[in-house]
């Protein structure tokens, strides 16, 4: 049997190895991208690759930072050539759920400022409908949290709000300073449609459904990378 570690590294060099000189760059977050960083790191030592990154979280930003890739902030940036990610699901129509590293807020908004989203991962993380295994992660504005709660509650979700992060007692907190809430809607048949009426919640300020944004999935199986 492949190693997962393996298959995420694979999909990440090739992603890695896409990227040109001149190049704005989104990076994402969570094991599979890291690896992408890591070999952009290497061509920026090795080749010289000159490029500008945006980082999602500040686990990408201290990797950045320790490899020497060069930062801009994302409130500095209008636009990007490309930006790379991974997933926790992805459906036969590249759209997907994200956030299990909580990160989802800023992944939507760096994936949304990119020509094209490059989604990274290994073939585990493909499902015929979303939500066949992940619940869909949520950023609250902790002062919403009730109302928030209730709303997502009428359209069909049972919701637990993200508790125990290693080395912190009580909720998750988000890189901006939120709540993080999963909604386990089940198996989600209108994907649209649920992304439409999330959007419409105040203080729900992100969620991780990805609908239509993906422009290229990066797969890599035991049998070798598929592209699509
Ligand atoms: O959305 C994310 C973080 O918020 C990650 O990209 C997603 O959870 C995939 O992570 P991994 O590559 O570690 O499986």
């Amino acid at each position: 049997m492949a190693d997962l570690n393996e298959l995420k590294k694979n999909a990440g060099i090739l992603a890695a190895n896409k990227i040109e000189s001149g190049m704005t760059v989104g990076l994402g977050t969570g094991s599979t991208a890291a690896y992408m960083v890591a070999r952009l790191g290497e061509r920026i030592q090795t080749e010289g690759l000159k490029i500008q990154a945006v980082s999602t979280s500040w686990s990408t930003t201290i990797q950045c930072r320790q490899l020497g890739i060069p930062l801009m902030d994302l409130g500095d940036a209008e636009h990007l050539d490309i930006a790379i990610d991974g997933a926790d699901e992805i459906d036969p129509q590249k759209n997907l759920i994200k956030g299990r590293g909580a990160a989802h807020l800023l992944e939507k908004i760096v994936a949304s400022m990119a020509d094209h989203y490059i989604i990274i991962a290994d073939d585990g993380k493909k499902v015929k409908q979303l939500g066949e295994k992940f619940a869909v992660p949520l950023e609250i504005l902790p002062n919403a949290i009730a109302s928030v709660t209730y709303k997502v509650h009428k359209l069909g979700a049972d919701l637990q709000i993200r508790m125990g992060a290693p080395g912190k007692d009580g909720p998750v907190i988000s890189d901006s300073g939120n709540l993080i809430a999963d909604a386990k809607f089940g198996t989600i048949n209108d994907p649209e449609k649920l992304d439409s009426e999330l959007n419409k919640i105040p203080g729900l300020l992100g969620h991780g459904l990805f609908i239509g944004m993906a422009n290229k999935v990066i797969l890599a199986t035991p049998n070798g990378i598929e592209e699509w």
